[in-house]
């Protein structure tokens, strides 16, 4: 068993939570650069938490500039075990609705300006991401939405763009009718594949703001009306993640569906090929592979 830190990374609307006993806000630094904002600290029903604002407080980066190696660096090296990642994101789907939550548990990764991994030339690892999420932590996010009387949608794929502009009518017709994805947003990837090579547990919670551009009742989408719809689920979002606490408790065993040993088997360079610099980088992320 060990102690259980809950990481919250809180997207757009969301950038702080509340009720933290001891809150703090703490400069993290990282081998990859520095992450979006401080990360706030403090013990929440007797759990620890921890929470960082994917754009910085104020909203100052956009999804293409949010530093997401350094990001889940930072969760992980103050001791971080479970992510929970919040995101508002377009609907596809007539049924998951604007206030609407969704915990997804696929993606389609359609980002390509960022960088995606840990791991590279001088030392190279290839981790498994056909399940991203993990099943634990998305069951307490379901549960955690229930008690909080928000209409949850248990799964669904996100498909994550560039940006920042949001899609054209055909690419929003395309998601939907020929790649079946559910909701659309952009910053999901690559945090959830850093998330699994960093060995931590990962879940998303997508709050709806939007039918995207595809509804023929809905128009294109408005971001002053997201940002209407934002208020709401963010007031939401922060009932949510005060219950999570209590469902996950203070300690935990690792993880059933292995995420926290994704790195068990996946680097391949041979230990006296490997680059000194780039593992005293992975020290935090891979340290307890790259170390036996
Ligand atoms: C506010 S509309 C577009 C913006 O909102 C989402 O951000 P996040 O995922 O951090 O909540 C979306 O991905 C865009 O970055
Ligand atoms: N329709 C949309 N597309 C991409 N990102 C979003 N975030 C919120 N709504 C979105």
């Amino acid at each position: 068993m060990r102690d259980t830190m809950i990481g919250v990374i809180g997207g757009s609307g969301l950038y702080e939570i509340d009720g933290l006993e001891n809150a703090e806000w703490t400069r993290v630094e990282t081998p990859w650069g520095e992450p979006s904002d401080a990360v706030l600290t403090g013990i929440l029903d007797g759990v620890k938490m921890a929470f960082l604002p994917r754009h910085g407080r104020g909203h100052r980066l956009s999804p293409t500039t949010v530093p997401y190696r350094a990001n889940i660096d930072a969760l992980k090296r103050i001791g971080v075990t479970d992510v929970i990642s919040v995101s508002a994101c377009g609907s596809f789907r007539e049924e998951m609705a604007p206030g609407d939550f969704v915990i997804v548990d696929q993606f389609i990764d359609r980002t390509f300006a960022r960088e995606k991994s840990f791991f590279g030339t001088g030392c190279v690892a290839h981790i498994s991401v056909a399940l991203p999420t993990c099943p634990r932590l998305s069951a307490a996010c379901l549960t955690a939405a229930k008690d909080q009387g928000i209409t949850v949608h248990d799964g669904g794929t996100y498909l994550a763009m560039e940006g920042p502009q949001f899609s054209t009518l055909a690419e929003s017709k395309m998601y939907r009718e020929s790649w079946g994805a559910d909701v659309i947003g952009m910053t999901n990837m690559p945090e959830a594949k850093l998330a699994r090579e960093a060995e931590l547990c990962y879940a998303s919670v997508a709050m709806i703001t939007d039918y995207d551009s595809w509804h023929p009742d809905h128009g294109e989408v408005d971001v002053t009306q997201i940002i209407q719809t934002l208020m709401g689920n963010a007031t939401k979002a922060r009932g949510l993640v005060a219950r999570l606490p209590v469902l996950l408790g203070a300690q935990r065993d690792d993880c059933e569906h292995g995420c926290d040993k994704a790195l068990e088997y996946a680097i391949l360079t041979a230990p006296d090929a490997r680059d000194p610099a780039l593992v005293a980088k992975l020290d935090a992320v891979a340290g307890r592979v790259l170390n036996r």
